[in-house]
């Protein structure tokens, strides 16, 4: 195995591109979806079960990992890999857009953020210095620059203002950084919906340098007319030899798209959030096994899925765990979105490889259209 982080492209059809990140901890076959494990854990699911689905990585947050049990703590039980028993690579987001959207009380400087803990009020500080110390001692394979998240809606002014903070914390972020071989810094590109800003942004993280680039600023309730509008042109605003990431999505249907656009990574809690509240994705739309319409099914959700799930449950059965509150409930059906979701991927790197994407595309469009 590598010691070292390199991006490799293999085939492209048409914008869409298949490839693989190699890094110490092992391989990453692009198109990838990470799935969430927010406080080191992904929900409901033992990390053998989550790499069962076919994940290569998953995603850890700074904030909430700062929070409880503390970076620190992690530290000296080994790390975040040892810590939760996933020996593959892990990225970690850097805490900007969690503090936006869930601490309390915040107080933002030029120097960073103080915040109030939504866990239990305790105040906390983040600037890109501490993101990139506390992101080194949980050992995460990928690190994300310190950025700030605007809270939408926000004018022009206010995206303007907020994306030349995120350029400065994007250098200082670097700069803390420092050089650390195997390990990768993604810088984010910031400007909301806006081409011109975007576009500022992009130049302003390639000059200081990046192993990657995220698309920020989206997944934040524009819709998905208004993320595509985006995704036409800023995949291409970025350096076409590093990964592409877009943080915070999505459905499938979204996932599909924005592949097609040329982004190379997501993530998204949809899959493991969705899965616990009894909303399961299949090829053929998505099903909400608490309806009474499945209290007598006998059929698996997908009678051609092979996940634990439907090989071996009916649809009765899950709606009764449901229906019982039973723990085996979210488990299986996380279970079986995670695998569909990485279904997905692997689908489109083997289309994308073979120069079939429009078809496979069309084919996925199609099954979901029977319903
Ligand atoms: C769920 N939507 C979503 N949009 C995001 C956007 C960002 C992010 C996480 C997100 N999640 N993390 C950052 N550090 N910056 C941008």
């Amino acid at each position: 195995m590598t010691q070292r982080f390199s991006f490799d492209l293999h085939a492209t059809d048409g914008k869409a591109r298949t490839g693989a990140i190699s890094t110490p901890r092992g391989v990453i076959r692009t198109p990838a979806f990470m799935p969430v494990g927010t406080a080191a854990t992904v929900k409901a699911m033992l990390p053998e079960s989550v790499a069962a689905t076919g994940a290569d990585i998953l995603l850890g947050n700074t904030y909430h990992l700062m929070l409880r049990p503390t970076a620190e703590r992690i530290a000296r039980l080994g790390g975040l890999h040892k810590f939760m028993n996933w020996d593959k690579p892990i990225l970690t987001d850097s805490g900007g857009f969690q503090v936006m959207s869930l601490a309390g009380l915040r107080k933002l400087t030029e120097e960073g953020v103080t915040f109030k803990s939504h866990i239990d009020g305790s105040r906390h500080h983040l600037s890109p210095e501490r993101s990139m110390e506390i992101q080194a001692l949980l050992g995460s394979d990928i690190v994300m620059c310190f950025d700030e998240c605007p809270a939408l809606p926000a004018d022009r002014d206010r995206i303007k203002s907020s994306m030349d903070l995120s350029m400065r914390w994007a250098q200082r972020s670097r700069d803390a950084f420092g050089d650390r071989p195997g390990h990768a810094l993604f810088g984010i590109q910031q400007g909301g919906l806006e081409q011109d800003l975007r576009e500022e942004s992009a130049q302003a993280l390639q000059a200081i340098g990046f192993d990657g680039y995220a698309v920020g600023g989206l997944a934040v309730g524009e819709g998905q007319e208004a993320m595509f509008g985006v995704l036409d042109y800023a995949p291409d605003q970025l350096p076409v030899d590093k990964p592409r990431y877009l943080m915070g999505v999505g459905k499938p249907d979204d996932i599909v798209g924005a592949v097609k656009r040329g982004i190379d990574m997501m993530d998204c809690v949809l899959p493991s959030r969705s899965g616990r509240t009894g909303q399961a994705f299949t090829r053929h739309g998505v099903v909400n096994i608490k309806n009474a319409r499945h209290q007598d099914d006998p059929r698996p959700l997908d009678e051609a899925c092979t996940c634990p799930a439907c090989r071996g449950y009916s649809r009765a059965y899950l709606h009764h765990v449901f229906r019982a509150n039973e723990m085996i409930s979210g488990m299986l059906l996380t279970w079986h979105n995670l695998h569909y979701f990485q279904q997905i991927m692997a689908g489109m790197r083997d289309a994308i490889s073979a120069g079939t994407f429009a078809a496979w595309e069309a084919d996925f469009h199609a099954l979901r259209a029977q319903g």
